[in-house]
């Protein structure tokens, strides 16, 4: 009960290869972050203020409430402490929400940074201070009914009028309604808005404006404004995704940001050094959710080997006792690889935030040579893991056999509240048809010539398919990842071909291009695979890294780039890079490294430090007591208030008495 661990989870524990604080300190920077960590998870988790009932037990409306006090709290009480750093207030924020958002999210991830990106020195005198003291709510209003991808079709208008210096703000059709934005509906009374430009009836494309939508005195929509919320969704029950609509509203010119593009009081243009800083925010949440998707990797992973260490099912050998499903190695083979691509990912949105802080740096210092790297990369990982943790998600729940399509396990409500990172801030076949935009253009480059820097460099020499009957050893970090960058270079050379042979075929460029999108979708996930194995490899050689733990994440990297080799082992094979040996050898060595990695699965998984309060899972309990619990939880549902529900008085008794007066 209570205070005892259940013993199959302790057992795991003794027997790790290695303490695994050693790998959170890994994960997380050091063990001044992870003090640092638990402290401000404490703060939260040990506050009664914060606890609340189960929101898989509340409707809509309640959600949204509670969710509602507790984000107010957590500002109240994080302003309090003085959490400020970006740091802190993540952890801080990651303890209150657990697997839900709280209710200014889009006010912090889009809101805000939209303010510090895109607002000249004067606009950010104006609001940027009142925005972050949350004397005002805003949130990201760009997608519309009609249209989420494509923004150039944006329907909203934004016309100026020079006579009184105001933009007239305007939706012409039902498709131009703002759909989608998160705290919009009913939360937010400021946002920023992304709508047509037209200066004496030109066009000059989306450009975003600060535009108040509710009044700050009695919260009602301004005249001239439409807003509520959407309905229910797949998930975010507890978040007012809202629609908005404009009739002909007037806002001061002043209030177009105006760090890049401007208007003039006589309604000149002043041009933006490139069109696409004002697409700056989405780039920064790109890099944010491959961060985000390591982690909900990490929590579902960590549901799913700590319950099937406590599980036991089946007789695997006669008279024996029922093995943890866990030592079932197809149970390993669904696990496993999830494991890995969790660190793998952990590992690669670290990087990937590291690369947007200095591109960052330098564009907001007016050198903007970094800005389509950045774009090509943050979009290609951020559908690549986003889509693996989908996939991930949910065979994590399905390993978990029934229990796991309880919303008792937690793994329903992580991926209905995490699935929409394949679509939202760039639908992901979209953002990889974006990454193959750039893969094709600078493949061309290095076609005449140039030196390729960054991401690509690898493009500019193509390696030469090795002599047959060479043999590799396929476990060699150094082989793997030659591997996958073979597979991307020649991935990205034969999707170039097929484009150049549908234009000589007689094809205009948007009909060559949508002909050979599929091969050009697999050119720019193959690019980004690359980039996470070698990402992975990379962090491995830091000679700080202990080597009680450098044998184990090896082991999890090789499993990585194994798994994703024999996967996709077509695109191996196809040109006779690797031959028929080399991917058996490959499945072989996954089943070894399986076996090998089996003891430590456990402590791999307690490293993401994941405490119960935010896991939030009664099947991924740290103590492993998972029976008593499921038994409570179901204990709690709202249906098992009364021994007889009121609607066997109102239906069951009449339909039953009916039915037996009958016979
Ligand atoms: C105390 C409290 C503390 C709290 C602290 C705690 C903090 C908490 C925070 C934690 C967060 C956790 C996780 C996140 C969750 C957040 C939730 C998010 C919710 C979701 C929000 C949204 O969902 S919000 C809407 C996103 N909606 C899109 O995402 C539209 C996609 N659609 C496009 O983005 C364009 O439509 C598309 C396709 C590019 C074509 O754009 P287009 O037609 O204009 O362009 P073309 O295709 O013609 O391309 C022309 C050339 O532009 C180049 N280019 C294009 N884009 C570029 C770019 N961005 N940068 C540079 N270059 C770019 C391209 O590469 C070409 O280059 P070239 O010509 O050289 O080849
Ligand atoms: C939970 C959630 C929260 C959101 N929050 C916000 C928010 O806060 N603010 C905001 O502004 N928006 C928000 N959105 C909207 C979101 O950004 C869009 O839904 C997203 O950008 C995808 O656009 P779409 O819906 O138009 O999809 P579509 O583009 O209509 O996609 C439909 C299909 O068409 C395909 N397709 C479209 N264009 C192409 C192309 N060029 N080539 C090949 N295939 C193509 C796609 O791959 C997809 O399969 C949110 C969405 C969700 C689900």
């Amino acid at each position: 009960m209570a205070g005892t661990v259940n013993p199959d989870l302790r057992k795991e524990r003794e027997n790790a290869s290695f303490h695994p604080e050693k790998v959170t300190n890994f994960l997380y920077g050091g063990p001044g972050v992870v003090k640092r960590k638990r402290e401000l998870e404490s703060l939260v988790l040990n506050d009664p203020d914060f606890q609340s009932e189960d929101l898989n037990f509340l409707s809509r409306e309640q959600q949204y409430e509670t969710q509602m006090k507790k984000s107010i709290l957590m500002v109240t009480k994080g302003e309090k402490l003085k959490i400020t750093d970006v740091q802190d207030r993540s952890f801080y924020t990651s303890a209150v929400s657990g697997s839900d958002s709280f209710s200014f999210g889009l006010h912090v991830a889009m809101f805000l940074p939209t303010l510090y990106g895109q607002a000249t020195q004067e606009q950010k005198d104006k609001w940027l201070k009142m925005a972050e003291k949350y004397a005002i709510l805003g949130t990201y209003a760009q997608t519309e009914m009609g249209h989420g991808t494509f923004l150039r079709g944006l329907e909203t208008t934004a016309t100026y009028d020079p006579t009184t210096q105001e933009f007239v703000i305007n939706t012409p059709t039902i498709t131009a309604y703002k759909w989608w934005p998160g705290g919009l509906g009913k939360t937010s009374n400021y946002c920023v808005l992304m709508a047509q430009l037209y200066i004496h009836g030109k066009s000059y494309g989306p450009h975003p404006f600060m535009v108040q939508i509710r009044s700050l005195q009695d919260h009602k929509p301004l005249p001239g404004v439409t807003v509520g919320d959407i309905g229910p969704k797949f998930g975010y029950g507890s978040v007012d995704n809202g629609f908005l609509a404009f009739n002909n509203v007037r806002i001061p010119r002043e209030n177009m940001l105006m760090k890049y593009s401007k208007v003039e009081p006589d309604g000149t243009y002043v041009k933006p050094p490139s069109t696409k800083l004002a697409y700056g925010t989405m780039v920064q949440v790109r890099a944010n959710i491959v961060v985000n998707s390591g982690r909900v990797l990490a929590k579902a992973v960590t549901i799913a080997t700590r319950y099937s260490c406590v599980r036991r099912q089946s007789e695997m050998k006669p008279g024996h006792p029922e093995p943890q499903v866990l030592d079932y190695v197809t149970q390993q083979y669904k696990l496993f690889p999830y494991l890995a691509a969790a660190y793998a990912f952990w590992l690669t949105g670290q990087t990937m935030m590291s690369v947007y802080t200095t591109s960052s740096n330098q564009i907001s210092k007016g050198d903007i040579s970094a800005l389509p790297e950045l774009h090509a990369l943050s979009a290609g990982l951020k559908a690549l893991s986003s889509w693996v943790a989908n996939v991930g998600m949910e065979e994590c729940r399905m390993a978990c056999g029934g229990h796991g399509y309880s919303h008792a396990s937690g793994l329903p409500r992580l991926y209905a509240n995490m699935t929409p990172g394949a679509t939202y801030e760039g639908e992901n076949t979209v953002m990889m048809l974006q990454t193959a935009r750039y893969l094709m253009k600078s493949y061309n480059q290095s076609l005449q010539g140039e030196k390729l820097a960054g991401s690509v460099a690898y493009l500019s020499g193509v390696q030469p398919v090795p002599a047959a009957g060479r043999t590799r050893n396929m476990l060699d970090l150094g082989v793997l990842c030659d591997a996958y960058r073979h597979r991307a270079a020649r991935l990205v050379h034969e999707a170039a071909v097929q484009l150049r042979n549908e234009r000589q075929a007689g094809k205009d460029q948007p009909d060559a291009w949508n002909a050979a999108s599929v091969d050009l979708v697999k050119a720019a996930m193959a690019h980004s695979q690359y980039f996470v194995v070698k990402n992975f490899a990379e962090r491995l050689t830091d000679s700080t890294l202990d080597s009680s733990i450098s044998d184990v994440l090896t082991r999890l990297c090789q499993l990585h780039a194994l798994h994703g080799l024999v996967t996709n082992s077509g695109d191996f094979l196809e040109d006779g890079y690797l031959t028929g040996t080399d991917v058996r050898q490959a499945r072989r060595h996954i089943n070894a490294l399986m076996a090998k990695l089996r003891p430590d699965a456990v402590a791999l998984v307690d490293a993401f430090d994941f405490p119960d309060g935010i896991l939030n899972s009664v099947l991924g309990r740290y103590d492993g007591n998972v029976y008593e619990h499921l038994l409570e939880w179901a204990k709690a549902s709202p249906l098992n208030k009364t021994d007889v529900h009121q609607s066997y008085h109102k239906y069951l008794k009449p339909f039953l008495e009916d039915n037996r007066a009958k016979l």
